[in-house]
């Protein structure tokens, strides 16, 4: 199939949420194989309770935007059980299409239409009853900050104000749940931010959002949750905090006056002190070193005055934790393994 966007949805989803207890999103055991036999989903277990703001990363090519496509419907599943909203996606389609929105990488706004009326259009192929409309037109021209624009023609509108109008058109119908398949891709530092405060603010009105980006500073900022996919399958799992401490490891840049030559020296010092263990890393830089080590920040004032001991002037000290680039680098490293434990492969529980 083809990757079309479909938004042909027929009546509208007036949905009273929250009610009951149906996760939002059940994925069991997914398998998505194309036609021309590339296996682009293996084995996606996963599941996203109602209200969560939800990440999901990885890779160019690992899967994501296919494992959306299943849970929007534009693809059906080669194998597994799929569930939105409690409906399965093969068997309650249409059900599926009218409790949810998406918003795919590429815009869906016509840029002859004013603001206004890209969003009466959305209007009427999610089927919002038409007394309704003004309303709410009105109320996400005023949620996305384009009430000022609202009757300017969207072609001339700033790549953050277009995708803006794109998140304001998946929300026509007051989906449960949407989907963000790389929002922000493109934009400036400026617009990213403000499209963090609308994803904020629609997940703060009670709509869960899964959301797939390559920025890890995005999904750190924004994201409850996180499952990263490499090649098909799930490889690490849990909160952004619980993914960083199982990188393990700390950072630690030291400055020392004197350049390479007294690095050289201070790395000695080091080993010779038995400061770190031995599954540290210190490397000579520049300025100095550069050590990962799993208790860097405790050994800090140890390792201050055994070089302070030695001659050796620090000029700067910085301890960094991991980020959630570590994280990524880590999981999508094939001669790292983060993603032990129970938390791999396995189903989220609704913790951390
Ligand atoms: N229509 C298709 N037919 C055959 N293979 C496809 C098709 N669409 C995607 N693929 C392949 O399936 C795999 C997963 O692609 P997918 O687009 O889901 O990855 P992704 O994680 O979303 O990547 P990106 O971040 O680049 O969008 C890739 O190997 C891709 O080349």
């Amino acid at each position: 199939m083809s990757g079309t966007t479909n938004t042909s949805v027929s009546s509208s989803t007036e949905k009273g949420d929250g009610e009951g207890k149906t996760a939002a999103i059940l994925i069991e055991g997914l398998k998505l194989t194309y036609s021309d036999g590339t296996e682009a989903v293996k084995d996606v277990t996963m599941e996203v309770p109602q209200g969560e703001f939800f990440g999901f990363l990885g890779p160019n090519g690992a899967g994501k935007t296919t494992t959306i496509k299943v849970l929007v419907t534009l693809l059906q599943p080669t194998g597994g059980r799929v569930e939105v909203n409690g409906f399965d996606v093969k068997s309650k389609a249409q059900e599926v299409r009218e409790s949810i929105g998406y918003m795919p990488q590429e815009t869906s706004v016509d840029e002859e239409l004013t603001a206004r009326e890209n969003i009466r259009f959305a209007c009427r192929a999610y089927g919002v009853p038409r007394e309704r409309r003004a309303e709410r037109i009105d109320e996400l021209l005023e949620l996305v900050d384009l009430a000022d624009v609202g009757d300017k023609k969207s072609g001339g509108f700033s790549g953050g104000m277009k995708k803006r109008l794109d998140a304001a058109m998946a929300l026509v119908h007051r989906p449960s749940l949407v989907f963000l398949d790389e929002p922000t891709t493109g934009l400036d530092p400026k617009a990213r931010n403000e499209l963090w405060d609308y994803f904020e603010r629609i997940n703060e009105r009670g709509t869960t959002v899964l959301l797939t980006t390559q920025y890890l500073e995005e999904a750190d900022h924004l994201c409850e949750r996180l499952a990263v996919i490499r090649d098909g399958g799930i490889v690490a799992r849990g909160s952004p905090s619980k993914l960083k401490r199982r990188v393990g490891v700390e950072f630690l840049d030291v400055d020392v006056e004197g350049g390479r030559d007294t690095a050289r020296e201070a790395a000695e010092v080091l080993r010779g002190e038995g400061i770190f263990g031995g599954d540290a890393s210190v490397e000579v830089t520049d300025r100095g070193l550069s050590i990962t080590a799993n208790d860097a920040r405790s050994r800090g004032s140890r390792l201050m005055v055994a070089l302070d001991d030695a001659g050796i002037q620090v000029t700067g000290f910085d301890v960094r934790e991991p980020t959630l680039d570590d994280v990524f680098l880590a999981v999508t490293d094939d001669e790292t393994d983060v993603s032990g434990g129970e938390d791999a492969g396995s189903r989220q529980g609704g913790s951390e």
